[in-house]
């Protein structure tokens, strides 16, 4: 290993190619500004890497199989599987739903291939975006904090460099958390799963036994249940999605227990085990408060995540980190020092890639391009949606009932809750699962807060999203005139159950 002594000087320094990172590094060049990119891994992060990108892609495989699955609902042979015979071999009104006959006709290799290919095509425009960026330097290894302005570069093959600059900004991101559970190192750690190599199984597993009920426990749960594994989730607390309306939660369990997952909630795992090479055991505490023990093929670990600041050296630059690790920051995305910014999940809070890509904008708008007119939009000012791909998707922007009340105590808040069995759209489809849930205030007749647990939740959310935006009242869309027969216009009709 070689150390190089001098100092390689920028007028800005970004850690991580994630997904603020990444336009943040190439607006600053286009500025004029002299600007590293460091990164250790790979171009655009965990969202096109390990995250959404891939995700999405194979739950796009579970999906084809569920309704191949159910080809027989709409009055169709099982053309996928000519062996199979008629749909009706894997029809819905089986208790099963013909899970294994389904897993009989995966191909995880294929279903992997295709996720793989997705990934590299678009990792590969990234990378090429970066390169071709005029005024960008990209270094491919793991930045650390030497001081306030300088860091140095531990680069993928081998070699140090030192890089200084008078502003750096953190985008480092996350990884999957390991939880301390006695036994769990012992075990054979192929049968050891997190939400990065589960997607590279070649084959379905048997029995996926899940640690977790929040996005990525039931994400996967979902998609191997659709695959054709047998699926239990283990959910340290009293329902699934904990952050979310009880009564959709509630609606969201009931689905996914249809679909033939077994979930066990309030049940906190204590220890793994193995009593045999194929198998891997968890100890968990039940509802009863009981030992009790699951066995399944393989573990999934999904029990949230941890920011990556351990490898940063935060202390050498005066940066504070809470007690889980995240930087906190100011409004501005400012950290205790600064010229130092933290942007995206390292920074805690909501961890979607739309905060992430959106806290660029923030520092676009603040430090490289602010408008002379409107002052910068805040951390604070946004308004966060979010969808859970399951499927149905779990979509929801702004507030739940529980925190409207709380934050409006002298408002009249009502709410409406529609199922999409009131939804022709749906009916017709033949996919009419889940529920729509609205929070109005009824004084001022504005939307506080949405839920969509229901087909293409999340493109039903963003429309009601964009009337919270305009701050559109709700009449205007209860008389809106949308195309009939979409999902849309079961916007009509939701605010009619308003209580
Ligand atoms: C399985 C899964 C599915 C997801 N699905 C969705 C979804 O559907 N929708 C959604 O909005 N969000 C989803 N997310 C969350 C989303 O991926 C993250 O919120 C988003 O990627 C965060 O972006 P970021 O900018 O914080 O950093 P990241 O994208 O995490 O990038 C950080 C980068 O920093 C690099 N790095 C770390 N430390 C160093 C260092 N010391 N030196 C150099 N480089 C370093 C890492 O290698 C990484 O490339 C998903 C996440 C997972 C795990
Ligand atoms: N569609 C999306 O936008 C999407 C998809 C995947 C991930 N993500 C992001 O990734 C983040 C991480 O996802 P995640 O699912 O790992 O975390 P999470 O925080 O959403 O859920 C973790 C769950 O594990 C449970 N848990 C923790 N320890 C446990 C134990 N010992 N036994 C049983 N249950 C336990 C918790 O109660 C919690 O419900 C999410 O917060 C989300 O922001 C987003």
């Amino acid at each position: 290993m070689s150390t190089a002594s001098s100092v390689k000087r920028f007028d800005a320094i970004v850690i991580g190619s994630g997904q603020g990172g990444t336009p943040l590094a190439s607006a600053l060049a286009q500025a004029g500004k002299q600007t590293a990119l460091i990164e250790k891994a790979h171009i655009g992060g965990c969202c096109i890497n390990e995250g959404c990108t891939p995700t999405k892609t194979m739950v796009a495989s579970g999906r084809a199989a569920y309704i191949v699955s159910r080809a027989s609902d709409y009055g169709v042979w099982n053309l996928s599987n000519p062996h199979a015979g008629k749909a009706d071999d894997l029809s819905a009104s089986k208790p099963d739903r013909g899970w294994d006959q389904i897993r009989g006709v995966v191909d995880m290799e294929q279903v992997r291939q295709r996720k793989r290919d997705i990934v590299e095509s678009w990792r590969g425009g990234s990378e090429a975006r970066v390169k071709g960026q005029k005024g960008l330097e990209l270094f491919m290894g793991e930045a650390s904090f030497k001081d306030a302005n300088t860091l140095t570069v531990k680069l993928l093959e081998g070699q140090e460099v030192t890089v200084a600059a008078e502003t750096i900004f953190i985008d480092t991101g996350d990884r999957p958390a390991r939880p301390r559970l006695p036994g769990l190192d012992d075990v054979d750690q192929t049968r050891v799963l997190d939400s990065t190599s589960i997607m590279e199984l070649g084959a379905v597993p048997d029995h996926l036994v899940i640690l977790g009920g929040g996005y990525i426990g039931l994400e996967f749960g979902q998609l191997f249940r659709r695959l054709g594994s047998q699926v239990t989730i283990l959910q340290r607390g009293k329902q699934l999605a904990p952050r979310e309306d009880p009564e959709i939660a509630d609606a969201l369990r009931k689905v996914l227990v249809e679909d033939g997952i077994t979930v066990l909630l309030n049940s906190s795992a204590t220890s793994v085990k193995s009593a045999h090479p194929e198998e891997v055991s968890v100890a968990y505490k039940n509802e009863q408060g009981e030992e009790a023990t699951i066995t399944g093929s393989h573990l999934l670990l999904a029990a949230g995540r941890t920011p990556n600041t351990d490898m940063l050296n935060l202390q050498a630059a005066g940066v504070k980190s809470d007690a889980s690790g995240h930087i906190p920051v100011d409004e501005k995305l400012q950290t205790n020092v600064s010229h130092i910014y933290a942007i995206g999940d390292v920074k805690g809070g909501p961890a979607f890639t739309h905060v992430s890509y959106d806290d660029f904008r923030i520092l676009r708008d603040t430090l490289i391009s602010p408008s002379p007119s409107q002052p910068p939009r805040k951390v604070s000012d946004r308004v966060i949606p979010y969808v859970m791909y399951t499927d149905p998707q779990l979509a929801h922007v702004g507030l739940h009932e529980s925190e409207a009340r709380k934050k409006y105590p002298n408002a009249t808040i009502k709410t409406a809750s529609m199922p999409m069995a009131y939804v022709a759209r749906a009916l017709e489809t033949d996919e009419s699962r889940g529920l729509m849930k609205a929070v109005v205030d009824d004084g001022t007749k504005q939307i506080l807060g949405f839920t969509c647990f229901g087909i293409e939740g999340g493109e039903i959310m963003s429309i009601v999203q964009t009337a919270m935006l305009g701050k559109l009242p709700y009449p205007v869309l209860q008389d809106a005139i949308f195309a009939h027969p979409t999902l849309a216009e079961s916007l009509n009709n939701v605010w009619g159950y308003l209580k």
